[in-house]
């Protein structure tokens, strides 16, 4: 622990009044300077001056961040949570998984924000991009990035937590995808990749293990017509057969992009009664195996 984090610590417990607008802003200034001199209780100084003043709702997740010695912000206290991602290819049966395995004490999930993509504000971004990808795709992306960052850092309370896909997954298949098509500008695929690469390479996002739910594209068209979510009306056969490549080459071939976590590969185009009984089969390759994670 520095001087400089005893003297600010001393500070917030014995004179709390000090959090004065002007008393905050100052102290943000000390804070950019522990970090601009190497002093890893930067983040700490910055997010308690924020949590005390009107900005509380807006950065409150920043709370909880500190620096982990690789220099990346990491949530406190949430090391010894492990974390799960569901993936694969639209409608191939994540949100029936997660749904399961809801049942399980000790599991939290986490499915995708898709009612935040379909309103955001009165918009509707999903159903934008899928009308007019080269001028909507952008602003999806942008906004799914975002949503995914926030559901990454939200508070785990249960020992396992288990979430629909994540910002990878937006990244290295959906924009990749829109990318590679001629869908979207070079510009927008340069400012989110920029987006994208500060985020992973200053913030920490914990996963332990990627569970993909390997469909065929045509099981996926079959449910998503059952499904029937009024934007992924006008989903093609061909769209759903890129979407399954790119996941393919990325957690199966292992020739795209990086892998953040060991994959756990579950065959899903069976129907329910079978898919539960595979859940059942795997359940303790997914949570068992890292039972060391409770013994602490
Ligand atoms: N194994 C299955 N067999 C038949 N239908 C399924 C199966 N799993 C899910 N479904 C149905 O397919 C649709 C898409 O499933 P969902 O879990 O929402 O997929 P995702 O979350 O991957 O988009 C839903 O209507 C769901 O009830
Ligand atoms: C992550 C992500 C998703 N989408 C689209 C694809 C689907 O239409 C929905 C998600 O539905 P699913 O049933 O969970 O697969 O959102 C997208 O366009 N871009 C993305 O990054």
């Amino acid at each position: 622990m520095t001087f400089a984090y005893l003297c600010v610590n001393i500070l917030c417990r014995s004179a709390p009044q000090l959090y004065s607008h002007s008393a905050v802003t100052s102290w943000r200034l000390v804070a950019f300077r522990c970090k601009a001199f190497g002093d890893r209780t930067g983040a700490f100084f910055r997010t308690r001056a924020y949590s005390n003043n009107s900005e509380t709702k807006k950065s409150s997740y920043l709370t909880m961040l500190s620096y982990s010695s690789q220099g990346k912000l990491v949530r406190n206290g949430q090391e010894k949570k492990l974390v799960i991602c569901v993936e694969g290819n639209i409608a191939s049966g994540k949100t029936t998984c997660l749904e399961y395995f809801s049942k399980t004490s000790n599991i939290e999930v986490l499915t995708e924000p898709v009612s935040k993509w379909r309103n955001v504000r009165g918009h509707n971004p999903l159903g934008l991009m899928y009308q007019d990808p080269a001028r909507w795709g952008i602003t999806l992306q942008t906004y799914v990035q975002l949503t995914m960052l926030d559901r990454h850092l939200s508070t785990i309370s249960a020992p396992v937590r288990m979430m629909e896909r994540s910002i990878y997954s937006a990244k290295y298949i959906f924009v990749e995808n829109l990318y590679r098509s001629g869908k979207m500008p070079e510009v927008d695929f340069a400012v989110l990749s920029e987006w994208f690469e500060w985020i992973t390479q200053n913030i920490t996002i914990p996963v332990d293990l990627i569970v993909y739910l390997q469909t065929s594209p045509q099981t996926c068209l079959e449910r998503l017509k059952v499904r029937c979510r009024e934007e992924e009306k006008v989903i093609p056969l061909e769209y759903l057969e890129v979407v399954h490549q790119l996941y393919e080459d990325w957690l199966i071939k292992k020739t795209s992009f990086h892998i953040p976590a060991p994959v756990l590969v579950i065959s899903a185009d069976d129907d329910m009664q079978k898919m539960l009984h595979q859940y059942e089969e795997n359940r303790e390759k997914i949570i068992a195996c890292h039972s060391s994670y409770f013994v602490i």
